[in-house]
């Protein structure tokens, strides 16, 4: 590497300058033969020489020269210093050699950052850990992918919710990540941060809310232009005004929309005392995010699957010691939150209850369906206890009647989890006001340090199993030539070398359309799981997935959500390319869990729309930092595999 590297960087200017030091050798020789008592060179030495040369890397002549010793002194003497580790020696063709100080192989082998202040962008070629960590903390990673290295963009969120005390510790951060100082994007960051600070939700000593501004211009004019009557009551001061009890969310949506991010200081309440003591460590990053869950009472978790969101929650239950309402999107989940928090907590089973269709039990700790939570007549679920604490579980799920109906809770500890914080629709400032904001980890820091899998990824692009179908596909328009696409018949054949081709893989095939999961199971001969599978069969199914017994299911839909998919090795996307990003990483996630070496790969048709999903779907998944590749079946699907459809 050093070879390459070094003749790559100074073959061209060592060449000439060799030539010249070449000439000059003899005449410097004579002349200086015995001006220098000690002969030893330094490595001070060289940096003078290297200096007075203009280059860092220089031939014996060149030394001799601008040091004016002897050519063959200069030559001992670089050995000598060579031997000492000082200095390494590289030969540009045959003869001669240039020699460079070590240290310099430690500067070529540094990372390099790249500052885009106006498209606020940051890109590294190979960050190290710290690097990440610390860009994490005012940037993201878009596109971790690629040769271009590492893509970190600077969004007016990522600044918002920086970890920091005050913008000189955020700027320092800054400067220490980028190893350098950018002028306009600190003017930006600062701007932005600026934005953050302006307001601020406070408990006033007699117990009601009271929302600060820093100035009282900026109190005139965005919270008194935003803000009426329904949302405070009367201004106790030019900076400060009397909240209405039930308006903190309100606010906080009205003024994050006008770009003013509201810091919520409010001493939230911890409702009734529960103590909970964690029975496993934390990893270390796990204990960042409740570190700064507890700082705030407030936030996200944001991790792909499997990262330890639901431990590092009951890391959270533990910090804040109150009863906790958890809410999850069914009753599978349940379950298994119920299972997680009795082995991992100091709780015991009569402290932790299940409300949902099959069981309604309200206790310390509450783990409910947002279907239920969702309901009138359930509606007193929220009353019922004082709880300290609200888990919203896979968050970018929350239908808007559970926010309506948990919006008095926000003088609670609220806490979301999530693995895609994206999303299509405005639901993404809903989490920011009403749950708190992100707090995140960099997922390639999770995948190198082996806490998640990494998944490989490729994209296979299918032919048409049939002529009957493409010329279907042609004639057809909208959401049908979606449907046609989707149900290619070639997907078959392509399904089954997969399984072929990896014979000892436990596999989960996803599709969208019903009509072709039975088609496809009926052709692999396993059964298929879908919204139809009665739930204990479906239990059944997945429970003998997990202990081995079997190696293979096809999944609709209804797999994405709710139940807890087992590990698979291979996980094949037969369809489902109209759906959401959100859904692209949910399915790629489920074979990410520790177990490792998962592959996934996503079908689409060649040259229909479904190529343009797959594509900007894996891009999505691309920018968290997975590998994609890209394959073109070339084999049309007409042999064996046509007749799997009647
Ligand atoms: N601190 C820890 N120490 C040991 N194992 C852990 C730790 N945190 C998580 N794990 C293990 O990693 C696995 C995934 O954890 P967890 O269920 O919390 O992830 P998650 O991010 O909530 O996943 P999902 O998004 O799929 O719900 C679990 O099997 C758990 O036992």
């Amino acid at each position: 590497m050093t070879d390459e590297r070094a003749s790559g960087e100074t073959g061209g200017e060592s060449h000439q300058p060799d030539d010249q030091a070449a000439e000059a050798d003899d005449e410097t020789a004579e002349e200086t033969e015995d001006e220098r008592e000690d002969d030893r060179l330094t490595l001070a030495d060289f940096h003078d020489a290297s200096q007075e040369a203009g280059r860092p890397v220089l031939t014996a002549a060149a030394v001799a020269r601008t040091l004016e010793i002897p050519s063959e002194k200069a030559r001992d003497a670089l050995a000598d210093l060579a031997g000492r580790g000082d200095v390494e020696r590289l030969s540009v063709e045959t003869d001669p050699v240039v020699w460079y100080p070590s240290e310099l192989e430690d500067l070529t082998d540094r990372e390099r950052v790249v500052v885009f202040p106006k498209r606020r962008e940051v890109i590294v070629d190979r960050p190290d850990q710290f690097t990440r960590a610390q860009l994490s903390q005012f940037a993201h990673l878009a596109d971790g992918n690629g040769e271009q290295g590492y893509r970190y963009v600077v969004r007016p969120e990522d600044i918002w919710q920086a970890p920091h005390d005050s913008f000189d510790t955020l700027a320092r951060t800054m400067r220490q990540a980028l190893g350098q100082r950018s002028e306009a994007l600190e003017d930006w960051v600062h701007s932005q941060w600026d934005r953050a600070h302006q307001f601020r939700l406070t408990t006033h000593e007699e117990g009601y809310t009271v929302l600060e501004a820093k100035s009282p211009e900026i109190m005139g004019n965005v919270a008194r232009q935003k803000l009426d009557e329904e949302h405070v009551h009367a201004p106790i001061s030019d900076t400060e005004d009397w909240v209405r009890e039930g308006s903190e969310a309100a606010i906080k949506r009205l003024l994050y929309e006008a770009g003013y991010p509201v810091q919520d200081h409010r001493d939230l309440e911890s409702g009734e005392d529960l103590p909970i003591d964690l029975e496993i460590s934390l990893r270390d990053y796990q204990r960042t995010w409740v570190d700064r869950f507890a700082e705030g009472g407030e936030g996200v978790f944001v991790g792909p699957p499997g990262s330890g969101k639901t431990i590092a929650a009951m890391g959270a239950m533990a910090h804040v010691g109150g009863e906790t309402l958890v809410l999850v999107p069914s009753r599978d989940l349940a379950r298994q939150w119920a299972d997680a928090i009795e082995e991992y907590t100091s709780l015991e089973p009569h402290q932790i209850g299940q409300y949902h269709g099959g069981r309604k039990q309200v206790r310390p700790v509450t783990i409910a369906t947002y279907q239920i939570a969702g309901m009138d007549r359930h509606r007193s679920l929220f009353d019922d206890r004082e709880w300290g604490l609200v888990v919203f579980d896979e968050c970018q799920h929350v239908p808007s009647d559970v926010y309506r109906r948990s919006t008095h809770l926000q003088s609670r500890h609220r806490l979301g989890l999530s693995a895609s914080p994206i999303r299509e629709d405005d639901r993404q400032t809903e989490i920011f006001t009403l749950v708190g904001p992100p707090i995140g980890t960099d997922w390639e820091a999770l995948f190198e340090a082996g806490f998640v899998a990494e998944p490989e990824l490729e994209i296979r692009y299918v032919p048409w199993g049939d002529e009957g179908q493409r010329n279907a596909y042609a004639s057809a328009d909208g959401q049908e030539r979606y449907r046609i696409a989707a149900k290619n018949r070639g997907k078959v054949d392509d399904v089954r070398y997969l399984l072929s081709a990896h014979p000892d893989a436990k596999a989960l095939v996803f599709v969208d359309y019903l009509e072709q999961g039975r088609d496809l199971a009926a052709a692999l001969d396993v059964p298929f799981l879908s919204g139809e599978t009665p739930h204990h069969e479906r239990r059944r199914l997945l429970e003998e997935f997990r202990r081995n017994e079997r190696d293979l299911l096809v999944i609709s839909r209804v797999g994405d959500e709710g139940i807890d998919l087992p590990t698979a090795d291979l996980a094949i996307v037969a369809s489902g390319l109209g759906g959401s990003r959100r859904q692209g990483t949910q399915r790629a996630g489920r074979t990410m869990r520790p177990a490792g070496g998962a592959l996934v790969y996503v079908l689409a048709t060649r040259g229909t729309r479904e190529e343009d999903f797959a594509r900007k779907q894996l891009q999505h998944l691309g920018r968290k930092g997975m590998t994609i590749r890209e394959q073109t079946v070339e084999t049309s699907g007409e042999s064996d595999g046509s007749d799997a459809d009647e």
